[in-house]
């Protein structure tokens, strides 16, 4: 036995503990390349033969104390989060975490963590996940903490960042142009008037008697409707009757990735070397191109839409945006605004056919306020659907589409000290997830969380329930909360009031209704299995 290899192999393994723990590399690219060469260079510096069997000897040695060094310290009383409970796996590991989110069913497990351990659980070496109303405000509110290196992923370096994945005064600029394309949302009431029509024509022509995939066409609604508002009406998906340009494989692939690596940020560097994820950046940035040059080709659908603002077409900045940095955030409406509408929309529609008594009644509230078919043009009057906006926001409690609320927020290493959070102290080099699913079904937060009660968002409900509205954040919070949460309000009220004036809607015969939601999954946006409904034309 070569004992001095031995214990230098040991020792050397111990000292790269505490180097990569001291200054934790961004990237694993230089890591990985010292890690793997350091075994070898030893046996040259110690001397002696070079065979085999040392070779084995010292790699083995060196890993094995590297990694049980590792696993030991983020076990121990010692790690900054060993206060925190959670699962012994996901302490020592985020590779359990990436598996968990792999397979689309993060949420769920999520939900089953706090229900064990509390609102405080450690779901990796360096991450918490909360539910806890006042902290996470806290946290995603101004002076809160900042965006972590989960916002990095699924974007070539080389690429300018979308909004999404900005900070500070970078984040502000952009947000300006949002605000501003967001604050007089009449002027795009014509295009989702245009696209509720065409929905419910579309719906209307499918043979009788067959079963319709709601959830598909809720999505070519919202892929119609953003390309209409972003690109100046591009894809025409509804009337083709299909996802003609496979943006929901190209969306849904992009965020499986994006979640798995977000969950084990160091392997980023190494992962976009892949030519397949290179591809997969490379299609959404060509896309991105693509679209804007069409958008600039052919002008607006209609006088300002959102390229209009987002491409600074007013020049109201001192600094216009390139043709790449307005696409960029152009995709960022394509995929934001999109999916998340279509699930709100889906989910939606399954409360309602699960739940008779509420269907009926948003039936009867629709039929009260539009006693003329021409009233559903007016906008004014969506509004006045009260018991319908309870019902959305049920919804967005029970199958919040974003299930996870976004990406982490971090406490950044060597950022000055840990940060003290609704009286926890959350240390550096934290990330945090609070994820909106399991927040919004705390049974201290709403009485009978599991259940369909859209009366709990009614004032004038006589039902004594608990009702905690500051733990209710479907489009998160602070100051890089959901820019778009009005306009999806008004595009789902729009079109479900299109939709059952004109239709009954009933599970088609045979389809598992109540097994319909374990199709949900979440890929940092949700995603969703078909939702086959009968549609009867109303007389
Ligand atoms: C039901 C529908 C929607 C839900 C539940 C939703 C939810 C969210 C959430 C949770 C965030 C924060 C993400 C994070 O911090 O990582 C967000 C951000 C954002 N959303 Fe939405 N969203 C919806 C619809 C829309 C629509 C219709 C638009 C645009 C037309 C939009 C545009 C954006 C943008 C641009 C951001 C980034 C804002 C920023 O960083 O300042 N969203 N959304």
């Amino acid at each position: 036995m070569d004992s001095s290899l031995l214990s230098y192999a040991i020792a050397l393994g111990l000292l790269n503990h505490v180097y990569f723990h001291k200054f934790e590399p961004n990237s694993a690219k230089i890591p990985l390349l010292f890690l793997s060469l350091e075994p070898a260079v030893l046996i040259l510096c110690l001397g002696g033969p070079i065979s085999f069997l040392r070779l084995l000897l010292s790699y083995t040695v060196f890993w094995g104390s590297l990694s049980l060094s590792i696993v030991l310290y983020r076990l121990s009383p010692f790690h900054p989060l060993a206060q925190y409970p959670g699962p012994a796996i996901s302490k020592v590991s985020k590779l359990w975490g990436a598996a968990v989110a792999a397979r689309g069913k993060r949420h769920l497990y999520l939900k089953k963590l706090h229900d064990a351990y509390g609102p405080y659980v450690r779901t990796g070496p360096d991450e918490l996940s909360i539910v806890d109303a006042t902290a996470a405000s806290q946290i995603l509110n101004a002076g809160g903490l900042v965006k972590g290196r989960f916002y990095e992923t699924g974007r070539d370096p080389s690429t300018p960042p979308p909004i999404l994945s900005l900070i500070g005064e970078a984040h502000a600029k952009k947000r300006r142009a949002w605000n501003r394309a967001m604050a007089s949302l009449r002027d795009y009431d014509p295009v989702i008037q245009k696209r509720a029509m065409q929905l419910v024509t579309c719906l209307g022509e499918q043979p009788k008697g067959t079963a319709v995939d709601l959830a598909l066409w809720f999505e070519l609604f919202t892929y119609d409707f953003m390309g209409d508002l972003a690109f100046g009406g591009v894809f025409e998906m509804l009337q083709q009757g299909k996802d003609t340009h496979g943006l929901g494989n190209k969306i849904h692939s992009f965020f499986a990735a994006s979640i798995i690596l977000g969950n084990i940020p160091w392997i980023l560097g190494l992962f976009n070397l892949l030519p397949m994820v290179q591809r997969s950046i490379q299609e959404f940035n060509d896309l991105g191109q693509g679209l804007a040059t069409h958008r600039i080709k052919t002008g607006a659908t209609h006088a300002k839409d959102l390229w209009y603002h987002i491409a600074d077409e007013e020049g109201l900045e001192k600094q216009k945006p390139t043709l790449q940095d307005a696409a960029a955030d152009g995709i960022v409406a394509i995929i934001a605004a999109s999916d998340t509408v279509a699930h709100l929309l889906a989910s939606l529609m399954w409360c309602l056919v699960s739940n008779d008594q509420c269907y009926k009644r948003v039936q009867q509230e629709i039929d009260d306020t539009f006693v003329v078919e021409d009233d559903l043009v007016d906008f004014s009057k969506h509004q006045q659907c009260v018991f319908l906006s309870a019902c959305i926001n049920e919804t967005l409690r029970l199958f919040p589409p974003a299930p996870v609320n976004g990406g982490t927020r971090q406490v950044h290493l060597n950022s000055g000290g840990g940060r003290d959070i609704a009286g926890k102290y959350i240390p550096e080099g934290t990330s945090v997830y609070m994820p909106t699913y399991v927040l919004h079904r705390r049974s201290d937060y709403f009485s009978r969380p599991a259940e369909f009660v859209p009366d709990r968002w009614l004032p004038s409900s006589d039902l004594a329930l608990k009702h905690n509205a500051s733990a209710f954040m479907p489009f998160s919070q602070g100051p890089a909360n959901c820019v778009g949460q009005h306009l999806a309000r008004r595009e789902v009220q729009a079109v479900i009031i299109f939709l059952l004036k004109a239709f009954e809607v009933r599970f088609a015969e045979g389809f598992d209704g109540a097994a319909w939601t374990e199709t949900v999954c979440d890929y940092f946006t949700a995603t969703r299995g078909p939702l086959l409904v009968e549609l009867t034309r109303r007389g």
